[in-house]
């Protein structure tokens, strides 16, 4: 009885962790999306949402007080019929001369102190279920090894010193094995290579920084670095050569300075100042009062004292300050407009100039002002494959090649409330189908093939 009860309590306690997580889960995402939740004028439904959590929380911990009191009051009650009951037998025995009042005195005495101990075993055999169902969850996640891990294998010195290649990779994300992204990639970017990566939304572009930076490992195939396999490397070291942007920036609470500081230790003045000057957020960090020193809210909480585009550009200086030997800007400078973004881009392409072989830029990009400034064009389609790859300059001058390259772009570039064609001449058809994106009428006309799309 009591073996059943410890493990129902220890099962009830394990759901009342699980029960908080899910609360707690779902307290940080509705706290991060209150501007959604308000747009949409579904605070109702959310506050709905989160009492159900509370009321698991409640159903569950009312469960286990239910219990414990019924236990509890079971063996209170089980004791004090003991006790009424060894009373009743050994007043009988007083009434008969087998034994005295002090033999009984002394017997129910030894039976108080023996009956509250085992009582108190029970309650401590309660208490110990119920710590064993929470920290079943700790000791589980304590013991989880993660699959990739970060500070063993090799600090190779002359890793940068050579090419970066996919080769015949096989990928799936843990999540949807039944979807593969790629499904024989293979791809090289030399050394100091500026090269973009375009494709339709969901082609695969930013899988393959998300592979580079070894987040995931590829089914098959692999990713090497001047020939060293990205696996057999100290994650940490390899990590800390390449800068990665995101297009949603992160930035931490604090000041710019601190901000942009975050990866180096020590900069100076001029190198912070550089930094911002490269990614054109110098001139409106010294527009502020306190210049690089402005304090910025939490950019976790959507609340970061911020544009998009200014958050974008301190995430870009945040990551040029540490003069990282691969940088990968995935749709960094989205936010930005054309003019700015434009300046951003010259001075990437007048960086990886000056260093010669010493950077290598990979860029993901969906607007032609980001990609005409790389000198190298691989073109994904939606089935993560590549179907173009060669350098701007001839991509856009052919007439056979730019044509379809023109599709490819514009199939990634009209986003928008935009109607937009595209009329292709000499583009072999099936190429053409293969690079426009879903939802577009091909129409074949004299010359060429129409493209629509609306918006
Ligand atoms: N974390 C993830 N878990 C499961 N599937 C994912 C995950 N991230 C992306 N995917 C899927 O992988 C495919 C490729 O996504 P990816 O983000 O690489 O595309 P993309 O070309 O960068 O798209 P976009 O231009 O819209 O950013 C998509 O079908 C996407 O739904």
């Amino acid at each position: 009885m009591s073996t059943v009860y410890g493990r129902r309590i220890k099962q009830l306690s394990r759901t009342i962790q699980d029960n908080l997580g899910d609360m707690t889960k779902v307290t940080e995402e509705k706290l991060n999306g209150l501007k959604t939740i308000q747009s949409f004028a579904q605070q109702t439904k959310v506050v709905h949402e989160y009492n159900q959590e509370i009321k698991k929380i409640f159903n569950s911990s009312m469960l286990e007080g239910k219990l414990s009191g019924i236990y509890f009051s079971g063996n209170g009650f089980l004791g004090n019929v003991t006790m009424i009951g060894l009373l009743v037998i050994g007043t009988n025995f007083i009434g008969r001369g087998d034994i005295s009042i002090g033999d009984l005195s002394s017997f129910m005495m030894y039976a108080v102190y023996t009956g509250s101990s085992v009582f108190g075993l029970g309650n401590f055999y309660t208490e110990l279920m119920k710590g064993i169902g929470a920290a079943e969850r700790i000791f589980e996640l304590i013991e989880l090894k993660p699959k990739i891990t970060t500070s063993l294998g090799e600090k190779v010195k002359d890793l940068t010193e050579g090419d970066i290649k996919f080769s015949n990779i096989r990928f799936n994300y843990p999540s949807r094995s039944d979807t593969p992204v790629f499904n024989n990639l293979n791809l090289g970017i030399k050394r100091g290579e500026h090269v973009c990566i375009v494709g339709p939304s969901g082609s695969g572009k930013s899988t393959i920084s998300q592979l580079l930076l070894r987040f995931y490992d590829p089914i098959s195939g692999g990713v090497t670095v001047n020939n060293h396999d990205i696996k057999d490397l100290n994650l940490n070291f390899y990590r800390s050569l390449i800068g990665y942007v995101q297009q949603e920036p992160l930035l931490f609470s604090g000041t710019i300075r601190e901000n942009i500081t975050f990866g180096v230790k020590d900069a100076s003045d001029e190198e912070i100042a550089y930094a911002a000057k490269l990614s054109n957020a110098y001139d409106f960090i010294m527009e502020f009062p306190d210049g690089f020193d402005t304090y910025i809210g939490p950019s976790s909480t959507g609340s970061a004292q911020l544009s998009g585009g200014q958050k974008q550009r301190i995430s870009l200086a945040r990551t040029l300050i540490k003069h990282p030997k691969i940088l990968v800007l995935d749709e960094a400078t989205s936010a930005l407009d054309s003019h700015l973004e434009e300046v951003v881009m010259r001075n990437l392409s007048q960086l990886s100039r000056e260093k010669t072989g010493e950077i290598t830029i990979l860029l993901i990009a969906h607007r032609l002002s980001t990609i005409k400034n790389s000198e190298r064009i691989i073109v994904l389609n939606n089935h993560g494959e590549v179907v173009e790859d060669g350098y701007f300059s001839v991509l856009y001058s052919d007439p056979d090649i730019g044509f379809v390259f023109f599709a490819a772009i514009w199939g990634v570039v009209v986003y928008g409330p935009v109607t937009s064609w595209v009329q292709l001449s000499h583009a072999p058809a099936a190429r053409a189908r293969a690079l426009a994106p879903s939802g577009a009428r091909l129409v074949p006309v004299a010359g060429g093939i129409r493209i629509t799309a609306r918006g």
